[in-house]
């Protein structure tokens, strides 16, 4: 086997192992779109290391030129070996030996080059596809992850990229290899004997056609596979995030054997894509040495016909093989490359997402913001078909404190969700300070509120770096300040390491309450001038909501704040009480007025008031 030959059936491993997910049960299933526009898409991030892909077409280049020479160096060590000329020609030979000494030296050098440039380009252009999509995640609105689970999210980003990033180190090389070794082995061929080249090339239709079935039925099975591993991927995800209720429910069971189906249709489909991608290097070979021995037999007639030496037999056999071969590397990458432009088109994807709306070209940064808020007739629907805010109408004037209450999924998130701009409003304005929120730019708008929520998120990190995450250039003092506005301060404090105590994801080794006084504190650093506090108080024990409650009045006060509160007990000082309900204001006013209305939060404060005396 040739140096080339060895070289290319080292990359016969051409079938990389992915751990990729599709979108599972309830994503979209990617569909099949225009393979040929992706693959151009994806060379346009080729085309940003010209410089390194020319010199890498340059040594690639050489080095076939120079293992294009081994095949015709050997013929002649043979005619130099034949007895039939004069006995051996040692002078002749030797130089044909130092040569081949040469040029497999140099092939190694280069081979070494090539890896290092494909390494280098293959990774910077995963590199710039990584860091587009994850600017791209910042971009694309809240309602986009509603859809998309993390799993498939995280898949795009690392699974999918790797996929591509292994089909381009593996298939760029080879695929300029292949095209140069081709067209080179084909010219000598030619020029060596052009009737053992037609005598060659008859089995090239098979192994087209071969090629295109094939490749036609993996790619189809290759796409299964991604789907099911998303499913896959889903599935672990949801059950490592739900472990606790999983293993409370008893639902192990369950889980194993839903995991189970899936990874069995996983293995079926894998089994599949594996064997028929597998089928073609076999078939491949059988046709090769159908070629070889065509090649083989017609050239020792005309060696007996004194037309042709045995050196050249020899040869051509070698350059015949050398043209073959590269033929199979090529179907092989065509199949590399049916598994990463499937990476390729759900990456893609993301980055076509459509993004938030742009901020108006004279859009205001918000500045000494009063805190003024007015809903004019607002109406929206997550859905199109589906309104959920229906003509809502109410102002808060600066530094007032509005309590939103109301039956569970009437919308008072959705309230907050529009003031913040996570989605935007379908019909009628939201007003600050007089001011369509569109007006002014969306980093000065959020950075504008201090939000904490029912489902508070600590990053992993000490516990002063996540109140910190409030105002990055916070000193220490203001951070223990902001602490202990929050009565955060007196646990943190009996942590082993305080505030320098490092957490886990998410905070996993503290408790809800204590998460929750976490985030609190979080704002209060922050010093916004609309604070929102959605079901604030609802993980903490009484006394530690007394605690809260205390720490509350004092950041409220001058501020606008919103609390969304189910515990009514908790908003009864709010000048504001807005009931929502089915996506509209049923009742407006003072505890005290809502309470002689004796409407629908009169029930509510009873119903509480019947539940706590029961108990
Ligand atoms: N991201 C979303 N996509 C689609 N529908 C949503 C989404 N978020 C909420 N909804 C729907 O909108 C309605 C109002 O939800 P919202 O969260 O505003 O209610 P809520 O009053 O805050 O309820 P709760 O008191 O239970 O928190 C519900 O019917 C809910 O199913």
């Amino acid at each position: 086997m040739s140096q080339a030959s060895e070289k290319n059936a080292s990359r016969e491993n051409f079938q990389p192992i992915r751990v990729g997910h599709g979108p599972r049960g309830r994503g979209p299933v990617v569909k099949p779109k225009d393979a040929k526009k992706t693959l151009i898409r994806l060379w346009s991030y080729f085309q940003q290391q010209k410089k390194q892909l020319v010199l890498l077409f340059l040594l690639i280049l050489v080095d076939t030129l120079l293992v294009l020479a081994v095949p015709y160096c050997i013929g002649l060590a043979i005619d130099a070996m034949s007895l039939t000329k004069g006995g051996v020609n040692f002078s002749k030979l030797s130089l044909v030996v130092i040569g081949l000494g040469i040029i497999y030296f140099s092939d190694t050098i280069l081979t070494f080059l090539q890896s290092w440039f494909t390494a280098e380009i293959s990774q910077k252009i995963v590199f710039n596809l990584r860091a587009a999509l994850f600017k791209k995640l910042h971009k694309i609105p809240v309602s986009f992850y509603d859809q998309h689970t993390h799993g498939e999210m995280m898949s795009r980003l690392s699974n999918d990229v790797d996929n591509i990033s292994n089909t381009i180190s593996q298939s760029t090389t080879q695929f300029m290899t292949g095209i140069l070794t081709i067209v080179g082995s084909f010219c000598m061929m030619i020029w060596l004997s052009p009737i053992l080249t037609v005598a060659s090339l008859i089995t090239i239709p098979l192994v087209f056609t071969l090629t295109k079935t094939i490749s036609k039925k993996t790619k189809i099975l290759f796409k299964e596979q991604q789907v099911q591993l998303g499913h896959i991927n889903g599935q672990i995800e949801e059950t490592i995030s739900g472990i606790e209720i999983v293993k409370a429910f008893n639902h192990e069971r369950k889980a194993i054997e839903e995991f189970e189906a899936i990874n069995t249709k996983l293995r079926d489909v894998g089994l599949k894509a594996q064997i028929w991608s597998g089928f073609l290097m076999p078939i491949m070979n059988v046709i090769n040495n159908i070629g070889f021995a065509v090649v083989a037999t017609v050239g020792g007639v005309l060696a007996v016909k004194g037309m042709i030496t045995v050196g050249v037999i020899a040869s051509f056999l070698s350059y015949s093989r050398q043209f073959a071969r590269p033929l199979t590397d090529l179907a092989n990458i065509f199949n590399l490359l049916q598994s990463g432009l499937a990476g390729a088109e759900r990456v893609f994807e993301i980055l076509d997402e459509v993004e938030e709306i742009e901020d108006k070209p004279n859009a205001k940064v918000i500045e000494n913001l009063k805190g003024e808020v007015e809903f004019k007739d607002v109406t929206f629907g997550y859905r199109q078909d589906v309104n959920i805010l229906k003509g809502l109408s109410f102002s808060a004037k600066a530094g007032s404190n509005i309590a939103i209450v109301g039956p569970t999924g009437a919308g008072k998130t959705t309230i907050i969700n529009l003031l913040t701009r996570f989605y935007e409003i379908t019909g009628g304005s939201i007003l600050i300070d007089g001011i369509n929120i569109n007006e002014y730019t969306r980093d000065s708008l959020r950075e504008s509120f201090g939000i904490v929520l029912q489902d508070t998120y600590l990053f992993s990190g000490t516990i002063k770096e996540n109140i910190q995450y409030g105002k990055q250039d916070a000193t220490d003092e203001e951070i223990e300040r902001a602490a202990k506005l929050a009565n955060a301060a007196y646990f943190i404090k009996r942590l082993p390491n305080g505030f320098d105590t490092v957490l886990s994801e998410n905070g996993g080794e503290l408790s809800q309450g204590q998460k929750q006084l976490l985030a609190i504190a979080r704002v209060i650093l922050a010093n916004p001038s609309i604070l929102i506090l959605d079901e604030a108080t609802s993980s903490v024990d009484t006394r530690t909501e007394l605690h809260i409650q205390e720490a509350m009045k004092t950041i409220m006060k001058g501020r606008t704040s919103f609390m969304i509160a189910h515990r009514l007990s908790t908003i009864r000082d709010a000048d504001t009480i807005l009931v929502i309900d089915k996506g509209r204001i049923t009742e407006m006013g003072s505890h005290e007025q809502l309470m002689e209305n004796k409407d629908m939060y009169y029930q509510m404060v009873m119903n509480q008031t019947k539940n706590i005396e029961a108990m």
